[in-house]
């Protein structure tokens, strides 16, 4: 019952996910920062988020709806800006991601809002 009904909710996220994946220029959200290159990561993070665990969730239908969706990119983008002070690459792309993946999102909710 639940695949049928969240099915096309699973497709509208995958092609959401894939934009915000292509402003991922960097390429610094698309996995999960490795814990054992990065031994001091846990004790900043206590929950990591990760564009390719977002797409594992949303594939096993555990998104129901798009504030779920948004909830783990939030998590992402704060983890980033937790972890790395201002003045790295890092902080400053997940700027950019908060800001542009922002847009994209809000532009998905009123998609949503039109199509019902
Ligand atoms: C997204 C993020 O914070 C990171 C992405 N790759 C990393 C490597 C070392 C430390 C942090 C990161």
């Amino acid at each position: 019952w639940m695949e049928v009904h969240l099915q096309p909710l699973v497709c509208f996220l995958r092609r959401l996910l894939d934009m915000i994946q292509s402003r991922d220029t960097g390429d610094i959200f698309s996995e999960p920062v490795d814990l054992s290159e990065v031994p001091d990561y846990s004790d900043v993070v206590t929950q990591p988020m990760d564009i390719s665990t977002m797409r594992t969730k949303l594939e096993n239908f555990q998104y129901s709806n798009l504030d779920a969706f948004e909830k783990d990119f939030n998590l992402m983008i704060n983890n980033c800006m937790a972890y790395n002070s201002r003045d790295t690459i890092f902080y400053r792309a997940a700027v950019k991601m908060r800001d542009q993946g922002g847009a994209l999102i809000r532009q998905a909710r009123r998609d949503l809002e039109a199509n019902g």
